[in-house]
C-alpha cells in the first residue's frame, strides 16, 4: 500500500513540475489537487506547506543545489524539482526527519525515473546531509546576498533599494517568507461582526478584530474555508488592505457607483454591504468568465444592486453618460508585486518591462472612467503592488494632466490607526507594506473632482 506522505510528495512533485512548465499557478494548482483528493488536514497542510515552501525559495535552493551539483551534468527538470522540496524540506520544515526525506525522495525517482536517477538523488541528499548547505554569508555583495537569502531576482531587489531603500527592501523580502493570517470580512446585512466573533470562538477558532475595517477578522487559528460562517455567505475572505478600499470610498446609500475592474468582486460587494444594499453598483471586467464571478459572489453574498458585465473600461463611455458616478473605484490591473506571499510565481514571472506597459494601461484606465465622475464625485485608485511606476508615478501624471482633480485631502485624516504617518504615505498616496501591518502590499488613493 502507497504511504500517505508518499503519495502527498508525489503530488507536490507533480504540481512543481506543472508550475514550472508554466503550467499554472501554485494557488491554483493546489486548490485543484486538495479538492480532488481526501486528505487529513495534516497532510493538507504538508502538502500545501512543501509546494509553496519550495516555490518560494527556489532561488535559494537553487544556490544550495548548485554546489553539489556539477553545472556541466544536464538533468531532467523534474529531477531538480525533487531535489529542490528534498532541499526544502531538509533545510526549512524541522518535523521531517532527514532518512524520511532521503528515503521517499529515492523511492520517487526509482518509480519516475531509472537506477541512474535514484542513485544521483540519493548521492546528492547524503552529501548534503554529511557535508551541510553553504552558507549564504560568504556573498559579499548585500543586494546578491539578499536576492539568494531570500529567493526575489536581482532586478527586482535593485528596483525596490532604489525606490524605498535597503531596510524597507530587507523587511519586504523577509515578511514575503512568513506566514500571513487569513482575514475575513462579515456581510453585516446578515451578520454583526461580534456574533460571528462569538461563533467562530465557540467554534474553535482564534480570531481578532481588525483595525483596517468595522466588518473585518483575523482568523489566527483554524480553516475559516470549512465553517458554516463561510460556507452559508455570512463571511467572506479578504486580505484586510483590500477592505480599505470601500471603508474610504465615503460611501451612503442609495449612491451611483462605478466598480471598474471588478472581478472577482471582493470590493464591489463591501461597497454594496457599506450601500446597505440600495442604490446601484455597475461592476464591469475585461473578462465574460471574470464579470461572471462576481454576479456569483454578489449572489452568495444576498446582494442585489450588483449589475455585473462584461466591458473593456477604456471605452466606458459607450456606455455612460459623463458626469454620472458618485463615486468610482478603478482597482487597476497591476504587477501584483504586493502578494508575493500568496502567489510566489509573480516574482519569477514579472519582468522588468512589463511594468512599464501596466502603467500606461493603468493611466488609460484612469483617464477613461474619470470622465463619468460627478463634480464633487470621488474616485479610490488602488492596486497590490509595491512599485512607484504603477501607484504614484500613476496619479501624479493623472494629476498634471487633469488639473480639475485633486488628491482628497481628508484621505488621510480618514485612514484609520496611525497609517496617514506610516512608512508608505505620500503626498500621491498610501503605500501599504507587506511589513507595515502584516497584510497584502497595495496602494490606495482617493481623488476628488473639483
Ligand atoms: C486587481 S483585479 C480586481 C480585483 C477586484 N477589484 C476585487 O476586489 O475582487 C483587476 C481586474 O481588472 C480586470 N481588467 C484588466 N484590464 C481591464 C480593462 N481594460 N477593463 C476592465 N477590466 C479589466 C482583470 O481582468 C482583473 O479581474
Amino acid at each position: 500500500m502507497v504511504n500517505s506522505k508518499y503519495m502527498i510528495r508525489q503530488t507536490a512533485l507533480e504540481i512543481l513540475v506543472r508550475i514550472g512548465e508554466g503550467g499554472g499557478f501554485s494557488h491554483l494548482l493546489i486548490d485543484q489537487a486538495l479538492a480532488k483528493k481526501e486528505l487529513s488536514i495534516r497532510d493538507e497542510a504538508l502538502l500545501t506547506e512543501i509546494v509553496y515552501g519550495t516555490i518560494q525559495r527556489k532561488l535559494t535552493l537553487d544556490y544550495y543545489l548548485s554546489h553539489y551539483l556539477n553545472s556541466k551534468k544536464k538533468i531532467e527538470p523534474w529531477v531538480k524539482w525533487l531535489l529542490y522540496m528534498s532541499i526544502y524540506q531538509k533545510q526549512f520544515l524541522d518535523k521531517v526527519p532527514d532518512h524520511a526525506i532521503i528515503h521517499e525522495s529515492v523511492e520517487i525517482a526509482k518509480v519516475k525515473g531509472h537506477k541512474g536517477i535514484s542513485s544521483l538523488v540519493n548521492g546528492i541528499l547524503r552529501s548534503i546531509q554529511r557535508e551541510g548547505l553553504p552558507n549564504v554569508d560568504q556573498i559579499t555583495n548585500r543586494e546578491e546576498r539578499l536576492s539568494i537569502e531570500t529567493s526575489h531576482p536581482l532586478w527586482l531587489i535593485k528596483r525596490w533599494v532604489k525606490m524605498y531603500g535597503y531596510e524597507v527592501t530587507e523587511d519586504m523580502c523577509q515578511i514575503n517568507l512568513q506566514h500571513k493570517s487569513m482575514s475575513i470580512r462579515v456581510q453585516p446585512l446578515r451578520i454583526s461582526r461580534e456574533n460571528a466573533m462569538t461563533q467562530l470562538n465557540e467554534d474553535g477558532y482564534e480570531v481578532e478584530a481588525s483595525l483596517f475595517s468595522s466588518q473585518g477578522i483575523i482568523v489566527r487559528k483554524g480553516n475559516i474555508l470549512k465553517s458554516n460562517l463561510f460556507k452559508d455567505g455570512y463571511v467572506t475572505v479578504q486580505d484586510q488592505s483590500s477592505m480599505l478600499v470601500a471603508e474610504m470610498l465615503d460611501l451612503e446609500p442609495g449612491m451611483t457607483v462605478l466598480d471598474a475592474c471588478s472581478a472577482p468582486g471582493g470590493k464591489a460587494t463591501h461597497i454594496a454591504e457599506k450601500m446597505e444594499d440600495t442604490g446601484v453598483v455597475y461592476a464591469y471586467d475585461l473578462h465574460e468568465k471574470k464579470a461572471k464571478l462576481v454576479t456569483k459572489k454578489a449572489m452568495e453574498l444576498n446582494l442585489t444592486i450588483i449589475q455585473a458585465n462584461q466591458a473593456d473600461s477604456r471605452e466606458l463611455d459607450t456606455y455612460h453618460e459623463k458626469d454620472t458616478f458618485d463615486r468610482i473605484l478603478l482597482d487597476a490591473p497591476c504587477s501584483g508585486l504586493g502578494v508575493l506571499r500568496g502567489k510566489p510565481d509573480i516574482k519569477y514571472n514579472k519582468r522588468e518591462e512589463d511594468i512599464d506597459k501596466l502603467a500606461s494601461i493603468q493611466i488609460k484606465l484612469l483617464e477613461s472612467v474619470s470622465s463619468l465622475l460627478k463634480k464633487d464625485g470621488k474616485i479610490i485608485y488602488s492596486t497590490c503592488t509595491v512599485d512607484r511606476h504603477e501607484n504614484d508615478y500613476v496619479i501624479e501624471k493623472f494629476l498634471s494632466e487633469h488639473t480639475e482633480f485633486e488628491v482628497d485631502e481628508s484621505f488621510f485624516k480618514d485612514l484609520p490607526g496611525d497609517m496617514q504617518h506610516s512608512i508608505g504615505s505620500t503626498q500621491w498616496g498610501l503605500q501599504l507594506f507587506p511589513q507595515t501591518y502584516n497584510t497584502d502590499g497595495f496602494f490606495l488613493t482617493r481623488l476628488k473632482k473639483k
